[in-house]
Formats: structure tokens, C-alpha cells, sequence
């Protein structure tokens, strides 16, 4: 079996044509819902350190904004397409609502290999997409936060080009900011806290616990390496992981904190010498584990890949690893997968307990912001499972996004945005 040409796209409008029927949201609601509501592109030409100048290409997409402002993370990556970026935001659109923020969704992005930058030209190319983008975000307007290759230190630098030109600083523009700069303890870790909370309950909920669980995690940046080390210490056993440059396993476990600490210094995975096996990136997908968490980029779990999975579980800690080929592929062989929708979105509830206390201007402990992330996660995923025992969906993902859809809907519909 193989698969159409990637488009996550596509691949996010299929996912929501599946939760149409039961969502029971009218053709008309629902050509609105998968439709983006503006996009913008930008030229970005950033000094290099050679003296030279390049044009870098940018983008950010408001998908949808009647259940609130819209959110979304920025990625730096060389992947980055209008056709992903509007996917994505489309994605946060439907995150936003499944764990019930007052948000709508977005997603920006440039096209970009950060690893051949350094950090001033990083640094000129970031303030030069905020200025890009400046008129279309704000506080109470579009929020951007991190995703892949950035940061607290890019949300600095937004939040601080978006300050100069209103003439007064403004925190709340940006989530996942330093702590220093209006950031909220527990942003850089949430997103692995709320997929090591989904784990421990999807594994609760077939009588399984992550004391008895070895996991394989593909990617380990910030959302894969604080999974990692946060499953580790709910006592499960990671024993394979891995970047672009490959992967390693040890069935008795790895060091997630020793390995953690080396791609923090700046290393990668292809630099660890610890007691282990060096795998690929394809071997990882296919290793016989209790629960494999995809961390790294979009339609990595391809019909193909999906009839060779040996793990029993899928937590999608990536935006889109699943095409919906391969939902069909894991369906049919009981496999089930929790969706990124709800596996990642410890990431926006923290950023959005951060926009509450910017807004506030009062902050929150640690323990206050976990606990509430924790507290969410949990009425999501319960949500989520009652809906699938109810309308009997045939996978997780499309329970997800009936509830998600019919969320959506209901603003519209509410807000008399249709006739
Ligand atoms: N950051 C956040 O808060 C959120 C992120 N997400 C999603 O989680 C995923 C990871 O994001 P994040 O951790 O922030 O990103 P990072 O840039 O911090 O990490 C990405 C990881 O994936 C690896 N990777 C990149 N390309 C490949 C590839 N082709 N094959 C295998 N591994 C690869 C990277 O390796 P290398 O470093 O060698 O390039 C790195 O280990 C993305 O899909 C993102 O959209 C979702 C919700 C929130
Ligand atoms: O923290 C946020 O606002 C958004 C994070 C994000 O981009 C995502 O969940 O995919």
C-alpha cells in the first residue's frame, strides 16, 4: 500500500471530514471550518555575517478565530510550506477547542535551516519575521509561541521587535518567553508533561501502567527529550531515541537525562557514546515497544510504516505523524493512537496559563501551573474517550475531532456567523 504524495494539508482536511458525520456540522459549517481565514507571506532579507544579504520566505496563518485569538507556534525549519503552515494552524484550530481555551488557532513559520545560522543572523532573521507579521498578531489579536527550532530566546526577540514599535513593552504578545520577560515557569517542559500525562492515561485505561512500559521516542527537542525524561521519572523505560542523525536503543533503557543534557550542551544523538545500539530513524518506528511517541516532524507513520508497528500504543507528541492511511492501517490492526490534537497540547494550555497571568499582571508557582495543566489534560482525555464510546467513532483522533468540530461550530453558530 502506498500513500498519496505528502500534504499535511490534505491530511488535517481528511481527518476532518472523518468527524463530519458524527460532528453532524452542516456542509456549509464545515466548508467554512476547513478553509484558512487569511495567510500571510512575507520577505524577509536578513544580513549575513559575511556581508551578504539573503531573502528569507515566512508565513503566518489565522485559521480560525470565532472561539477567541488566535494561537500558534513559529517554526524555523527548511520543511516550512504555505501548505504546512496553514495545515498547522488549521491543527491548533481544532487543539484549541478539544481542550476547551478560549483560543482560536495559527501557526507561523520560515523557511530556514537554523543549524547553517548563527545566532545573530538567527537573531536579525526573528525580528525581521516580526516586523513581517507585526500587523497581524497581538495581544488580544494572534499569539505566537515556539515549535520547532525555537524558543524563549526567538519569543524574546519577537516580543522585544513587537515592543519598539507599540513603544511600551508588551509580555503578552508572545507565550513561551523567558522567565525574566514575563515567561511562566513550566511553559519549556509542557508540552512533554501533557504527553507523558496522556501516556500514563491511555495506558491506565487498558489496565497497563508506565512502570511496565518501554517506550521509543523519535526526535528528543524540546517536546521529545521532556517526555522522555518525564515518562522516566513516572518509572517507564525509554530505551530507543533519536534526531536527524539517527537513533539509539538499549533495550534495558537510556540514560533520558544524560542524553538530554548532551542536546542541550549542543550535541547530538549521533555524538552519544553511552551502552547503546545505533539504530535509524525508520528501525525506531518499527521497534517492538509498549508505546512509541513520534516527537520530530509530520507524516513520519506512512500506511507502510504502519503495517510494520510493533509497538500496542501511538502518542503523537508531533503535529501530524500519521497520515490517514495509516489510520485506517492501525485501526484495522487495533492499534490505537492518541492524536496530536490532544498528545501535544500540554504546549498551548501553559502558554495560554501564561497569557492569563501577562494579562494579569500576577504570576503563578510551578506547582500552580502543572497542576492546572495536569488538571486539563486529564478532562480532555476522559472527554475524548467518553466520545468515543458514545458515537463509536473508528479511531481516537476521529472522536477528537468531533468534539472539536462541534465546538467550533457552535461559535460560529453562536456568533450568527452563519445565516
Ligand atoms: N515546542 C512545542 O511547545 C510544541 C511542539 N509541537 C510539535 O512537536 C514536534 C517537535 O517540536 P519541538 O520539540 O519543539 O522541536 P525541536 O526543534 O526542539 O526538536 C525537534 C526534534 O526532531 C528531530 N528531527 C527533526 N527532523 C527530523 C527527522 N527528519 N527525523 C527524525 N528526527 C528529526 C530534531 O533533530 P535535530 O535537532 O537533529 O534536527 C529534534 O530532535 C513538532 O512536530 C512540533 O510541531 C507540538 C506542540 C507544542
Ligand atoms: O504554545 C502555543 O501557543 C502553541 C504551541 C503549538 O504551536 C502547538 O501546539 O502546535
Amino acid at each position: 500500500m502506498s500513500d498519496e504524495p505528502p500534504s499535511t494539508l490534505n491530511n488535517m482536511r481528511t481527518q476532518m471530514q472523518r468527524a463530519q458525520e458524527y460532528a453532524q456540522v452542516t456542509e456549509n459549517v464545515f466548508t467554512r471550518l476547513k478553509h484558512p481565514e487569511r495567510t500571510l507571506e512575507v520577505s524577509l532579507p536578513v544580513l549575513r555575517d559575511d556581508g551578504t544579504e539573503d531573502i528569507f520566505k515566512g508565513y503566518r496563518c489565522q485559521f480560525s478565530g470565532a472561539r477567541g485569538p488566535y494561537k500558534g507556534g513559529v517554526r524555523f525549519h527548511p520543511s516550512v510550506s504555505q501548505d504546512e503552515v496553514i495545515a498547522l494552524a488549521g491543527l491548533m484550530s481544532s487543539k484549541t477547542a478539544l481542550v476547551r481555551l478560549p483560543y482560536g488557532g495559527a501557526k507561523g513559520g520560515v523557511v530556514c535551516n537554523p543549524k547553517e545560522l548563527s545566532r545573530d543572523e538567527i537573531k536579525r532573521m526573528t525580528r525581521r519575521y516580526m516586523e513581517g507579521i507585526r500587523r497581524m498578531v497581538g495581544p488580544k489579536m494572534d499569539i505566537p509561541a515556539p515549535d520547532m527550532n525555537t524558543g524563549p530566546r526567538e519569543m524574546a526577540w519577537m516580543m522585544d521587535t513587537y515592543s519598539v514599535y507599540e513603544g511600551h513593552t508588551i509580555p503578552e504578545v508572545v507565550t513561551g518567553k523567558p522567565i525574566e520577560l514575563g515567561g511562566t515557569p513550566g511553559r519549556i517542559e509542557a508540552t512533554g508533561r501533557g504527553v507523558a500525562n496522556i501516556t500514563e492515561q491511555i495506558l491506565n485505561y487498558y489496565s497497563r501502567s508506565p512502570e511496565d512500559s518501554t517506550i521509543a521516542i523519535q526526535g528528543f527537542g524540546n517536546v521529545g527529550s521532556w517526555a522522555g525524561r518525564l515518562l522516566a521519572e513516572r518509572g517507564a523505560n525509554v530505551v530507543a531515541t533519536s534526531d536527524v542523525t539517527g537513533g539509539i536503543y538499549n533495550p534495558k533503557g537510556i540514560d533520558t537525562h544524560e542524553v538530554g543534557e548532551l542536546i542541550e550542551s549542543g550535541g547530538q544523538i549521533g555524538d552519544y557514546d553511552g551502552d547503546i545500539e545505533r539504530i535509524s530513524n525508520d528501525e525506531l518506528l518499527r521497534l517492538d515497544v509498549d508505546v512509541l511517541i513520534p516527537a520530530a516532524v509530520s507524516h513520519v507513520i506512512t500506511a507502510d510504516v504502519a503495517e510494520d508497528v510493533r509497538a500496542d500504543i501511538i502518542v503523537e507528541a508531533a503535529n501530524g505523524p500519521t497520515t490517514p492511511e495509516a489510520d485506517d492501517v492501525l485501526a484495522e490492526r487495533d492499534i490505537p493512537t492518541v492524536p496530536d490534537i490532544l498528545a501535544n497540547a500540554g504546549g498551548v494550555i501553559v502558554s495560554y496559563l501564561e497569557w492569563v497571568q501577562n494579562t494579569q499582571e500576577y504570576s503563578w508557582t510551578l506547582e500552580e501551573v502543572n497542576a492546572d495543566l495536569e488538571r486539563r489534560m486529564t478532562e480532555a482525555f476522559e472527554e475524548m474517550m467518553d466520545a468515543y464510546a458514545e458515537y463509536e467513532t473508528p479511531d481516537l483522533r476521529t472522536a477528537a475531532y468531533t468534539l472539536a468540530l462541534d465546538r467550533q461550530a457552535t461559535a460560529h453558530e453562536q456568533r450568527g456567523l452563519f445565516p
